[in-house]
């Protein structure tokens, strides 16, 4: 409450005002004068007259039906006149980039006495300035656009450029060449998967879902076929101008007659001299209604290629309406006649299929990190949730039936998180081709487990959190946006059925010959 001065008054003063057009009470030895706000309350006035709230210390009815965040806004703020004499603050608001001290909020890494195998001191470094930009820079846009749909403004991607935020979501590799790393806290030699996966984990703590996909998602999936497979010549345009926020380019796969099936796709690709004519339509296209360039799969004579599309007159986006926010900019695209030249494929002609399959590990890799990160964050909520709601006189945490709940979710969070972790260090250790041999099985049943288990949590938080669970604003807002969203994990890079039946699959393929019982 800074700029006014704030008076100290005793529990006996406060109480003798309790009546309308006279009221004040007590939070967390906060003393608010509420007599004018009475009536512009979003609860409603009523409730604030009622006996041991009127006048009196309402901390924790007050804990139990709002975010500490309301008492921070400006506007309510502002209502504090004073403080209770003798008494001091205990419900500390905590900086938004500091580690939380909840039990499992964070992985065990970073929770204090723990230790890990797979974590430097590099990486203690490097996530602390993460957070710090996430929270600075990224945060407030999350909010932002999550609400208003908007696309991220190119302020935040110019900022996130700066940082090579995009760049290191790519992995390791010579993309990073040159370039400087979140102020240089690590340099591109150093940068391993644990950086990478901090940094897919600090953007997706917010409980803004859609918005972790307009983040350029779109990039993440779309430009490393172009840097593996694309031509000296398109790679020394494209890259940069993507990797420095100047041009956005999105991933161009599933169709309304084809997803997970690749091989059912028909868009086609028909080559005429040195050009392909394409023709086609894609759908749920990740930041498809921004994209300069489309990263499209076809079908060609000899099999399936992919080919780098910029966008034309004869590339129409439309967006679709979806469960989730518009600010991701899925889209229907539709190719028309569209002329490319032949230097635009990406791989081999009719080799497109092992393109497509390389990239799906590391995209289904980083879903699974962002998942998780978000399943971590509503299992925090539920634990601050359970402590300080009050049923029945007790907190809610007092029943048993919450307390199995949330063993659950702690559960399985962890479980996801030691074989995440496990996975990241085997990809730190292989080469790309290694990865794609090793991986794609143990990636598949990872990200299956994952959106899983996170639909399981995003359940038994919905049940925690009651009615709140199902409204957009208020105590549960994060709790609502996992579990309308939650089941975008289960089904973008691969749906979850398929992805266990890869894993399978490729397991069966491994079995010695002459194994036997
Ligand atoms: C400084 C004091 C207070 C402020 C600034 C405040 C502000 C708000 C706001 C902004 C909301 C909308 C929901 C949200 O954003 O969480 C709300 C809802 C509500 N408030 Fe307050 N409030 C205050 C004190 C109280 C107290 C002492 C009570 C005690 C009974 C109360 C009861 C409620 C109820 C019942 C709701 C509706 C909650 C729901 O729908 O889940 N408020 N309040």
């Amino acid at each position: 409450m800074s700029g006014k001065n704030l008076r100290t008054f005793t529990v006996e003063e406060v109480a003798k005002h309790n009546k309308e057009g006279d009221l004040w009470i007590t939070i967390d030895s906060k003393v608010y004068d509420l007599t004018r706000f009475a009536d512009l309350h979003p609860g409603g006035a009523g409730v604030l007259f009622t006996d041991g709230i009127a006048g009196q210390d309402a901390t924790k009815a007050f804990f139990g039906l709002h975010r500490h965040e309301v008492l921070l806004k400006p506007q309510y703020a502002r209502l504090q006149i004073g403080t209770i004499e003798g008494q001091e603050e205990t419900i500390k608001p905590q900086a938004l980039d500091a580690l939380s001290k909840v039990p499992y909020a964070e992985p065990s890494w970073l929770q204090e006495g723990y230790h890990s195998p797979y974590y430097t001191e590099s990486h203690k470094e490097f996530q602390k300035a993460c957070r710090k930009f996430m929270v600075e820079v990224v945060y407030p846009e999350a909010l932002r656009c999550e609400e208003n749909g908007k696309r991220v403004s190119q302020q935040v991607i110019d900022k996130m450029s700066e940082n090579n935020i995009l760049a290191m979501r790519l992995g390791r590799g010579k993309h990073l060449k040159g370039r400087t790393l979140l102020g240089g806290v690590v340099t591109p030699e150093k940068f391993d998967h644990f950086h990478e996966l901090i940094v897919n984990t600090e953007l997706s703590r917010f409980g803004t879902r859609a918005f972790t996909d307009g983040l350029q998602a779109g990039g993440v999936i779309g430009l490393p076929p172009v840097l593996n497979f694309g031509s000296p010549e398109l790679q020394a345009t494209v890259v940069p101008e993507v990797l420095d926020g100047k041009k956005y380019i999105a991933l161009a796969i599933t169709e309304a007659f084809a997803g997970s099936d690749v091989a059912g796709l028909q868009t086609t690709a028909v080559r005429e001299g040195n050009e392909w004519v394409i023709n086609g339509t894609k759908k749920w296209i990740t930041n498809g209604t921004f994209a300069d360039y489309f990263t499209v799969g076809c079908k060609t004579e000899t099999g399936f290629t992919v080919i780098l599309v910029p966008r034309s007159d004869e590339v129409s986006t439309k967006p679709i309406k979806t469960a989730y926010s518009s600010t991701a900019g899925t889209a229907y695209v539709t190719f028309d006649k569209v002329r490319v030249p032949i230097s635009n494929t990406l791989g081999k002609v009719g080799k497109g299929m092992q393109v497509i399959l390389s990239n799906f590990n590391h995209e289904r890799w980083m879903i699974a990190s962002t998942s998780l990160s978000a399943q971590r964050t509503v299992v925090e909520e539920c634990l601050k949730w359970s402590n300080q709601r009050l049923v029945f006189g007790k907190p809610l945490n007092a029943q048993p039936v919450i307390r199995a709940k949330l063993a659950a979710m702690i559960e399985r969070v962890e479980t996801g998180q030691n074989w995440l972790e496990n996975i990241t260090y085997q990809m730190n250790n292989m080469s790309y081709a290694e990865q794609s041999d090793k991986l794609a099985g143990p990636i598949g049943l990872l990200k299956q487990f994952i959106t899983k288990t996170g639909r399981e949590t995003a359940e038994d938080s919905t049940q925690v959190f009651g009615g709140r669970a199902v409204t957009v604003t208020g105590m549960g807002k994060l709790i609502e946006n996992f579990h309308r969203t939650s089941p975008y994990d289960s089904i973008l890079g691969g749906a979850e059925d398929v992805l266990g039946d890869l894993g399978v699959r490729q397991a069966m393929k491994k079995i010695p010959r002459n194994a036997r019982l």
